[in-house]
């Protein structure tokens, strides 16, 4: 029998969606340091920087204006208006990762979702839950992040996104930190495995 090695055309493209305040953003940074060929792909938003935020790092940020220029000109991918403020998956930072053979993940909303979903059907699509809506209310206030009327927006569009779970590939809940990590490890891991991904030669 030869010598059987798996290669993959190309990398994987993982789209993460949830609530506000699931815990994305801490699953994503988390899941990161486990698989190091994951790359998370900067968006960009209209938003401005929350404390601690860096341009480029945890973000593109950029004016309405620079934004809705680029939307012309057609450099997004995907791109959507969230509570208010305008976020998009940039064509040119998802094609660097890929071409450096990284799987890359995609933290969007679930209109940006449907979007990828319509152009690439073989991503992978994942939804966080929190455990329950007051788990998810206690989160959001600890974090400390968003005013009280923020925090009550992104409370009121949580429970719509739910309806949205069956669109998905794949429910994380995130009720341990821990587990839902090792559960999104899991699913990464077997979605690469899958036979239509993999060259045996
Ligand atoms: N469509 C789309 N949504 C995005 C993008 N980046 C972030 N989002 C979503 O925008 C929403 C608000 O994100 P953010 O302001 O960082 O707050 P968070 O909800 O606390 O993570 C979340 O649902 C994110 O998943 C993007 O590039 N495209
Ligand atoms: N499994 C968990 N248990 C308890 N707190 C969590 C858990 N996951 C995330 N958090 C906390 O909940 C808050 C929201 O998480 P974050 O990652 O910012 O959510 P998102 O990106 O979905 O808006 C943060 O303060 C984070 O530390």
């Amino acid at each position: 029998m030869p010598e059987i090695k798996e290669t993959c055309d190309q990398g994987l493209l993982i789209v993460i969606s949830g609530p506000s305040g699931a815990g994305k953003g801490t699953l994503c940074s988390a899941l990161q340091r486990k698989m190091p060929n994951l790359r998370y792909s900067i968006s960009a938003t209209t938003r401005p920087p929350r404390k601690g935020e860096i341009d480029g790092v945890n973000y593109y940020f950029f004016s309405k204006e620079e934004f809705l220029k680029k939307v012309e000109a057609g450099e997004f991918l995907e791109w959507a208006e969230v509570y208010g403020n305008y976020y998009g998956t940039l064509k040119s930072e998802v094609g660097k990762l890929l071409k450096q053979g990284a799987d890359v993940l995609l933290e969007i909303d679930i209109q940006g979702a449907m979007q990828i979903k319509k152009k690439f059907p073989q991503a992978v699509f994942i939804f966080i839950v929190p455990p329950s809506l007051e788990e998810l209310r206690k989160r959001i206030i600890k974090r400390g992040t968003d005013s009280p009327e923020v925090i009550e927006k992104r409370l009121r569009c949580a429970a719509d996104e739910l309806s949205f779970i069956d669109e998905y590939d794949y429910v994380v809940v995130n009720d341990e930190l821990e587990k839902a990590l090792d559960k999104l490890v899991a699913i990464i891991t077997a979605e690469k495995c899958r036979s239509r991904r993999v060259r045996l030669f």
